[in-house]
Parts: structure tokens; C-alpha cells; sequence
């Protein structure tokens, strides 16, 4: 029978001998295993015998008498607390330490020395051991108490750790950035979300001002916003980001972020630091502002379409009516433009399309809408005018401007526009009305030999 073998023998019957079987068995799974490891015989007796009569034990005991035995033990688990003599045959000093704590470095360890090697003892506390026996003191009925006392202790510190790290990989799986501070808005944590959106390290940064990596302000305004944090660790009470919470990254980027600021609180309610949760939404931002152009812009020429026009014409409207001035509608068809598509090919005539647009552009001011209302259509709103002078103006520019010919496909091609023009109020009450009219304004240049225009009235 091997050695462990015959010590759990010896005490399953030992106690079989004052419990019946099953108390036994439960006992033996509730017993503590404690490895002793020394080369001094009659110290392992001493130990064996208190511990295994222990009041608050009893324990089950394995002796080995040196190292490397021990290590290779130590490999199949199920010791809760290792006695260990620095000087075994094959390794002494606080060497012996190092080596089982770093073969088992959750088994609480206490070193078993003399007078002369307390110093060592000492030393080996220093590297992790959790405490020392005296020699001479080994039967004392402390002991087991001691020894109890640091395996519950190491129990509770490792079930602590495991919770810590569940809630490191936690943290530091999740998407959303988390930084906290403490009760003076000073860092004590960032996750690798907050690393990675604030481009601080967290050794960089821990102990310092929160503001320094949560840089926040305004989107709008651009206002900087230090007092968020500040306010929760004043108000004690959660707040929300404002809509459009700007960060400004350590290299002195600008993020658009959401998120939320709360007081951290202890059991008895008292606040203790402030946990920021927050994420990234320029992306949402951007995904978000581009169908909104979408909706609104042409997407070949990337000028206002029907929708937009109509919006700026009607606040126009109302604005002509406010101050008692004019406007006019230019609606534009290009000139046999079907011609240029059916010789030249559909992307010739895009080309064409946008190179119009761009001279379009440039004949009005920046107040005016210059519009593609579809095909080789596009409507001009001239949102205030003195009066008639001011289209007819604008019209003779775009007829000049239009006489150039267009760089297109690998030459160059011409296009002119016939154009129709309907001014507010004398041509219309509504916007409706005024698009109808310099529509039809639009076709009476057409009859009258295109490249020319013509006013409603
Ligand atoms: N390249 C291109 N062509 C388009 C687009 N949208 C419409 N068109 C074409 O534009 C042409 C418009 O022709 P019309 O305005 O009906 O006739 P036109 O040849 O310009 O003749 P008039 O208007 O009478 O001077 C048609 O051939 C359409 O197919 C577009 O986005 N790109």
C-alpha cells in the first residue's frame, strides 16, 4: 500500500471505529488534506498526531520528506495546505518556497523553522507564505486552529479572485466603454473598451483626473462639459449623456458617444466613486446623417431633389410673405438631350449631367437652391428677387454659362437648356402653382426654338 494510501486507511478506520460508516465518509469529504513536507521524522510525527486529533479537524495528513516528491504530488491536486521545513535534502532557503508556490500558488503554505531560520521564515512571508511554525511549538493545540484559519483565509481570498476575474472578463468583453473613479474623480479602472475608444493605457491614467480621459463637450456648441462626473458624485444620482456628448480622444480626435454616469455606493449607501458606461455612435452618426442626405439629394449630381426643393420653396413662401418680396422659379430641360445618351451612351450623358450641374451652381448665389428635379430636369429657386431683372439676369447667365462645351467620355460634347420662368406672387399662390407655370413657361422656349427663356407672364 502506498504511503497516502495507508494514511487515509489508518484514519477512515480510525474513525469508522467512533462514527459509523457514513458519518465517516461525509467527514472524509469535509476534511482538510494537509501536505507535509520534511526530512525530520520526528517533526512529522509531532504534526501528524496534533493535527489528526484536532479538535476543530481533524485533517488528513500526507508526508513527504523531500521536494521533488512533494512537487510531483502536489501536480494531482487535493492538498489544502502545505507544511513545509526550507531545508529538505534536495533544495533549501526560501528557493523550496518559491518552487511549491509556484507549482500551487492557491494552497495556502506555512514554513515550519527554528530559531536560527526565522529570518528565512520571514522572508518566505514575504514571498507568499502565509505564515510559520516554531519548532518546539508544533504540538501546541493552536495549530490546527492556525492552520484552519488560513485555509478558510486562502478560500475566501481565492473565491474573491475567481469573482474578480469573472468580472474582468466580463468587462472586458463587452463593447460598451467602462471607466470608474473614485470619491475624488480620480481613475481606479478602465475596461478595454475604454483603452480602445479613449486611446488611454490604463497604467497611464490610473490615479489621475477623470477628465483627462474622459475629455467630453458639446457636438453643437463645442461647449467642454467637465461637470457631469463632478455633478453625480455630488447629486449621488445617475445622469444620462447629453445627445450629442463629443469625446476627445487622447490624440485629439472627436468621437460622438452615448452613455450614462452613475454613482458606485457601498452596502451602507454611501458613495464611494462614479462608474461611466459609454460607446461609440459616430458610426450610427454617420450611417444616420448619410440617409438623411440620401433622402433629400440627388445622388448622381449631389444636389437638393424634388423633396428639398419643395421644403425651401414653401419657407420661402412664407418668408416672401413676411417681408413683402419676390421670388422666381427657373425650370430648366436641357436640349435634346435624348440625342447625346442615344450616340454617346447613358454614363456620357451623367457626365454631361453633372458638369451641368456644377455651371448651374455657379450662376446663383449661395442663398438660391440649385435642384435636380429628375432626368435632364432641374428646377432654380431664386429666394428673393427686386424683381423681374434679377431671373432674367440669372437666366442669360446659365444660357452663357451652358455655351462651353462639356468635357464628357473621351471628348467633348455641347448642350444647351431651354428655361421657364414663373415669379411670387404675380404667377402663382403656392409653390404648385409657380413649378406648373414655369413648366409651361419651360415649354413655350422650347417652341420657341430651345436655348432660350420665357417668362409665365
Ligand atoms: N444619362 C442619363 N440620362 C437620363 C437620366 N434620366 C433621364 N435620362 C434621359 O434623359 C432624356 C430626357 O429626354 P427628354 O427631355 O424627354 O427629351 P430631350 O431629348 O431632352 O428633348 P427636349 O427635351 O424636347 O429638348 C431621356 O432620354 C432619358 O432617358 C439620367 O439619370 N442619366
Amino acid at each position: 500500500m502506498q504511503r497516502r494510501e495507508w494514511l487515509l486507511f489508518d484514519q477512515a478506520r480510525r474513525l469508522r471505529g467512533k462514527q459509523d460508516v457514513h458519518t465517516s465518509k461525509y467527514l472524509e469529504r469535509q476534511m482538510n488534506t494537509i501536505l507535509i513536507i520534511t526530512s525530520n521524522s520526528a517533526d512529522a510525527s509531532v504534526l501528524k498526531n496534533v493535527l489528526s486529533n484536532a479538535a476543530d479537524g481533524p485533517y488528513l495528513i500526507e508526508w513527504l520528506a523531500d521536494l521533488s516528491t512533494a512537487l510531483v504530488r502536489l501536480g494531482s491536486g487535493g492538498i489544502d495546505a502545505i507544511l513545509v521545513d526550507l531545508s529538505l535534502p534536495d533544495s533549501s532557503g526560501v528557493a523550496t518556497f518559491d518552487k511549491l508556490f509556484a507549482a500551487a500558488p492557491q494552497v495556502p503554505i506555512l514554513t515550519l523553522c527554528d530559531d536560527k531560520d526565522e529570518l528565512l521564515a520571514i522572508e518566505a512571508v514575504q514571498h507568499g507564505a502565509q505564515g510559520y511554525l516554531s519548532k518546539g511549538h508544533f504540538a501546541h493545540s493552536l495549530v490546527p486552529q492556525a492552520l484552519r484559519n488560513i485555509i478558510q483565509r486562502k478560500a475566501v481570498e481565492e473565491e474573491l479572485f475567481k469573482e474578480k476575474s469573472r468580472a474582468q472578463i466580463a468587462l472586458n468583453s463587452i463593447t460598451d466603454a467602462v471607466i470608474c473613479t473614485d470619491l475624488s474623480g480620480d481613475l481606479n479602472y478602465l475596461n478595454k473598451a475604454a483603452e480602445l475608444l479613449t486611446g488611454w493605457q490604463s497604467d497611464e491614467v490610473l490615479g489621475c483626473a477623470v477628465d483627462k480621459v474622459f475629455s467630453i463637450s458639446n457636438g453643437k456648441t463645442g461647449v467642454p462639459d467637465p461637470q457631469s462626473v463632478e455633478f453625480v458624485l455630488q447629486q449621488r444620482e445617475s445622469v444620462a449623456l447629453n445627445e450629442n456628448t463629443i469625446l476627445v480622444r487622447q490624440d485629439g480626435s472627436h468621437t460622438a458617444i452615448e452613455g450614462s454616469i452613475a454613482p458606485i455606493k457601498d452596502r451602507m449607501e454611501k458613495i464611494r466613486g462614479v462608474v461611466v458606461v459609454f460607446h461609440d455612435v459616430s458610426l450610427a452618426q454617420a450611417m444616420a446623417e448619410k440617409m438623411i442626405h440620401l433622402a433629400q439629394y440627388d445622388f448622381l449630381t449631389d444636389l437638393p431633389n424634388r423633396l428639398l426643393l419643395n421644403d425651401r420653396l414653401n419657407q420661402a413662401i412664407i418668408l416672401s410673405n413676411r417681408n413683402a418680396t419676390q421670388l422666381a422659379i427657373l425650370f430648366l430641360d436641357l436640349d435634346n438631350f435624348k440625342h447625346i445618351n442615344d450616340s454617346w451612351g447613358h454614363a456620357v450623358g451623367d457626365e454631361i449631367l453633372q458638369s451641368v450641374s456644377q455651371r448651374l451652381s455657379a450662376c446663383v448665389r449661395n442663398s438660391d437652391t440649385v435642384s435636380r428635379r429628375g432626368g435632364d430636369e432641374f428646377v432654380i429657386l431664386l429666394s428673393e428677387i427686386k424683381d423681374r431683372g434679377d431671373p432674367e439676369l440669372i437666366a442669360n447667365k446659365i444660357i452663357a454659362a451652358m455655351a462651353p462645351p462639356h468635357a464628357a467620355g473621351k471628348g467633348e460634347l455641347q448642350i444647351t437648356t431651354s428655361i421657364g420662368i414663373s415669379v411670387y406672387p404675380a404667377d402663382g399662390e403656392d409653390g404648385d402653382a409657380l413649378m406648373r407655370n414655369a413648366d409651361a413657361a419651360m415649354y413655350e422656349a422650347k417652341k420657341q426654338g430651345r436655348n432660350n427663356y420665357q417668362f409665365f407672364s
